[in-house]
């Protein structure tokens, strides 16, 4: 029987995450064993746990049919895969930093000098998109090291807290790429393999709606319904129950997360009173 084939991580800043959202979507992966290749439980899958580097290119070349990669090393390895689902966790920044002290005017500054990276495709783009040449340095980990040790004037990495670079001594000049987790899809998936990604999918959207949405209750006296429902769409239109109290009723609706404080306060300076807010597991559309 054919399965969805699913690289993962296997050790490192995505694992975790992944294995998280995937669980949220009813797969279940069994815990405790150093297999690296598991089939899942309650879903037509299998787990292949790999080097993210080599996601891309398994993807492409069908040994895997989907990933969950960080888009940064999808654009590295430049692949014949799709991006079928951005993932929003394993958010991150590809930047150049400059040791502390040193600060070119602007970037065309830059121009001529020697930048260490692991990315030296993207970079290389970033440089031609702004019409500069630099020495690139190609290095596969550690890279904050290289301009302590004489090996180039900057560098050119990931960057989320900024904490790596405080401690060596370098500061975030430019950012030239936005990462988050991303899924990945081979173009020449079978039927019955196509109809699995659909479905998972699904799963993911619903998670991730969910994840953006809180279910809001409150108590309102029936004058302010009106107004206090402007600011309350919810899916489809907000519910509203009568209380035993006289003249008084309970409304129930999502929020988004983006402007959850704005309509707070202004459902609240509209009458709304015993405001109670509740995570949502699924949002199914
Ligand atoms: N500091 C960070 N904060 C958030 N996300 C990050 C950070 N660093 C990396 N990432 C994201 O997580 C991905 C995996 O990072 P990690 O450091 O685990 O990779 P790695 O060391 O190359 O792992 P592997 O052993 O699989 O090759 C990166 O490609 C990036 O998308
Ligand atoms: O801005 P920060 O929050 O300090 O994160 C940045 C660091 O995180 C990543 O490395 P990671 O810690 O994953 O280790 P690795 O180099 O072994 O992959 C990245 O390569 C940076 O070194
Ligand atoms: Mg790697």
């Amino acid at each position: 029987m054919e399965k969805l084939r699913i690289a993962v991580q296997k050790s490192g800043r995505l694992s975790e995450d992944s294995l998280k959202l995937l669980k949220e979507c009813g797969i279940g992966v069994p815990a405790g064993n150093n297999q690296l290749k598991i089939s899942t439980e309650n879903f037509d899958a299998e787990i292949l746990f790999l080097r993210d580097d080599d996601i891309p290119e398994y993807v492409q070349d069908g040994v895997a049919d989907i990933g969950f990669v960080g888009e940064n090393v999808v654009l590295e390895k430049n692949k014949e895969t799709e991006i079928v689902e951005r993932l929003g966790y394993g958010k991150c920044r590809l930047s150049i930093a400059l040791p502390k002290g040193k600060k070119p005017k602007n970037i065309q500054a830059l121009d001529g000098i020697k930048i260490a990276t692991s990315y030296p495709i993207i970079l290389q783009g970033w440089l031609k998109k702004n019409k500069l040449k630099a020495d690139i340095h190609e290095i596969s980990g550690s890279v904050e090291i290289a301009p302590r040790i004489g090996l180039a004037d900057a560098i050119c990495d990931l960057v989320s807290s900024g904490s790596t670079l405080f401690s060596n001594e370098l500061y975030e000049y430019e950012t030239i790429l936005k990462s988050e987790a991303v899924l990945i899809s081979g173009k020449n998936i079978s039927k019955k393999r196509t109809a699995l990604l659909e479905q998972l999918l699904f799963r993911i959207r619903s998670v991730k709606k969910a994840k953006y949405n809180k279910y809001v209750l409150l108590n309102a006296p029936n004058s302010s319904i009106e107004k206090i429902c402007k600011y309350l769409p919810g899916i489809n239109s907000p519910t509203i129950v009568p209380l035993a109290k006289e003249g008084w009723s309970s409304i129930h609706s999502v929020i988004g997360e983006n402007d959850f404080w704005n309509v707070i306060e202004k459902i609240k300076s509209a009458g709304a009173e015993g405001i109670l807010i509740l995570p949502i597991e699924k949002i199914i559309e």
